[in-house]
């Protein structure tokens, strides 16, 4: 049973900064951070089954094509499979020029040694070492005292530059993690980077960075961004260090978390895509990257192969990314909801009358052609539709542009099947029902075979209508007189079928679906009480009037 008094058991988090003078609210997001993907070694590391080395140049090449530049590949000193595929990187030369690979180390010499050894011949590299700071870790994990954990990570990176120096084919960059940094008092996070950084002895040509991890997310996301601020204000030699953000996402705010960070100075974000990692996951680089474009701010990530990207990382993982995962789920682009489909097809048809490039689309924040992804998904049918969907999924799929009454006449249709099986309505079976509901397939009590249509074609002039048609398998034929085609032929019919239909409207517009051209010709039609509808889709528009009025005669027998 969920404790009533969590006051008991739990502490509200009390290590942040004062920071009354903060900037980063005021703040504005112009340019892409560097990124950096951990999904190697933070996200392999969450996993049951961690990646074999197949799995891992799979996702490696994955993330070359997206675009990321830093990738840090691994734990080499963790295990063999993990040295080998540093290796296999290094040896079959895997790594394009302007990608630097990252490995991760703990600050232990054995470690060390290992990693190095893993990266022999590399063109460029960067080891990452940490060890975590805060008191909690400094108690009970490692029975340290702050100078104890100030003289480990100097030691760590005192090893680094000697091991690094001895490799000196090697263009090295450092990396150094107070692991638990927001967890850690600010005051000590600092000392411990301002010692790191007095043994690398960074230039701004040679910057160090210096990761600042949210390790398990304890606070919000403005805390977090309180403590980058305050961090990027007192660190020594700002200009020679890059401030790196590393969030998890145990509250949920993961994401928040880098975005707010950003604003307060961070230069550099380590993620995972679709925020695999730790326990709830670190922070997701297709959400924040995603974020940014639709700002008109470029990510410089490509995401626009985002089908294969889901599949590769779902492949890899071993772990589905969520249907309503943002701007990859399979369902977030999709509406069944019947205002959502009236507005996006309203935006649609705005959209395309602006015609200025703008993406400006209610309940879409993004184009999913961006993402190469198709509008088929964007309206699907269930009971929760209305006939604005409908209307669109008809006219995507077939051309059809159905009249407004005609739409709400079929919406009903559908209301019907979608009511009876409490289940979505795919675009084929739509179709069909269309099909169906205005007899242009299966048993039709009135049939077309022959017209002809005769007279002079004057304003006012009386014209014939002389048709061939089937009724209930009976061939007869109908004449009727009238001053166009479809009133000649509603005469003719009325006349010999004692139908009294009587058309108050009509319309017709050409459809062009494939190769072929075709016209379609909708009619409204009145008998007595009874409001029908007919349509009727030829290659001749004269002939599809003929049989949308007959379609609106067969809607009668039903
Ligand atoms: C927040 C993060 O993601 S940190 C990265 C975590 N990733 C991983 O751990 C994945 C790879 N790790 C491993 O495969 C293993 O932990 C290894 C190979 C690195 C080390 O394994 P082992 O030598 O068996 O050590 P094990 O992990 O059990 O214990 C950790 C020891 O290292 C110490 N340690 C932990 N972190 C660090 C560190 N950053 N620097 C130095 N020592 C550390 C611990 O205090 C403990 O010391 P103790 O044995 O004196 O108590
Ligand atoms: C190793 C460090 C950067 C880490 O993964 C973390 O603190 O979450
Ligand atoms: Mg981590």
């Amino acid at each position: 049973m969920m404790l009533t008094n969590p006051d008991t058991k739990y502490r509200p988090f009390s290590l942040g900064v004062n920071m009354s003078d903060r900037t980063w609210p005021d703040k504005v997001t112009t340019k892409a951070p560097r990124w950096l993907s951990t999904d190697l070694r933070d996200g392999n590391q969450a996993l049951a089954d961690p990646m074999d080395v197949d799995k891992k140049l799979m996702f490696f090449k994955l993330l070359l094509s997206v675009g990321l530049k830093e990738i840090e590949v691994g734990f080499p000193s963790a295990s063999q499979t993990e040295f080998d595929f540093v290796r296999k990187l290094i040896e079959e030369n895997l790594i394009p020029d302007d990608v630097t690979i990252q490995v991760l180390t703990q600050s232990r010499e054995d470690l060390i040694k290992r990693s190095f050894e893993a990266l022999r011949g590399a063109k460029k590299a960067i080891v990452h070492l940490y060890n975590a700071t805060s008191p909690l870790f400094r108690r009970v994990v490692f029975n340290m005292d702050k100078p104890d954990v100030l003289a480990l990570a100097r030691k760590g990176m005192g090893l680094l530059v000697a091991e690094a120096a001895a490799q000196p084919e090697t263009e090295w960059g450092f990396e150094y993690s107070p692991e638990t940094f927001t967890a850690t008092e600010p005051e000590f996070a600092l000392e411990v980077c301002n010692a790191v950084i007095e043994v690398v002895q960074p230039t701004p040509l040679k910057p160090l960075i210096l990761n600042l991890p949210a390790t398990v997310e304890v606070a919000g996301p403005h805390t977090y961004a309180d403590q980058i601020e305050w961090f990027c204000r007192h660190i020594s030699k700002r200009d020679s260090v890059v401030i790196s953000l590393h969030p998890h996402n145990d509250r949920g705010t993961g994401t928040a978390a880098a975005e707010l960070a950003l604003l307060a100075g961070a230069d550099r974000i380590e993620g995972c895509l679709f925020g695999n990692g730790e326990r709830t996951g670190n922070v997701d680089l297709v959400t924040l990257a995603l974020n940014l474009y639709t700002q008109g701010v470029s990510p410089e990530l490509d995401f626009s192969h985002m089908r294969e990207v889901v599949k590769t990382v779902e492949h890899c993982n071993n772990i589905p990314v969520h249907p309503r995962h943002p701007y990859a789920g399979e369902l977030v682009f999709t509406a069944f909801s019947g205002s959502h489909q009236d507005a996006i097809k309203k935006g649609f048809a705005a959209h395309e009358k602006r015609n200025d490039g703008y993406w400006e689309m209610p309940y879409l924040p993004i184009d999913p052609a961006d993402l190469g992804e198709s509008y088929e998904a964007v309206i699907r049918v269930n009971s929760q539709s209305g006939k604005g969907g409908i209307a669109w999924i008809l006219e995507q799929n077939h051309g059809l542009k159905l009249p407004r009454p005609f739409q709400v006449d079929f919406s009903k249709k559908i209301q019907d099947i979608t009511d009876a099986s409490a289940k979505e309505v795919s675009g084929t079976d739509l179709w069909d029902a269309f099909q169906a509901a205005y007899h242009l397939t299966g048993p039709q009590a009135y049939e077309l075979i022959e017209y002809d249509h005769k007279g002079p074609v004057r304003s006012g002039a009386t014209r014939t209508f002389v048709g061939r048609i089937i009724k209930d398998g009976i061939e007869t034929s109908v004449i009727g007189h009238g001053n166009g085609l479809i009133s000649s032929a509603v005469r003719g019919l009325n006349s010999h079928y004692d139908l009294g239909l009587e058309v108050v409207d009509y319309a017709e517009h050409a459809l062009n679906v494939g190769s072929e051209s075709q016209a379609v010709a909708y009619v409204e039609c009145r008998a007595g009480d009874r409001t029908v509808f007919g349509v009727g889709i030829d290659h001749d528009v004269a002939t599809a009037s003929i049989k949308a009025v007959l379609s609106a005669a067969n809607a009668l027998k039903v």
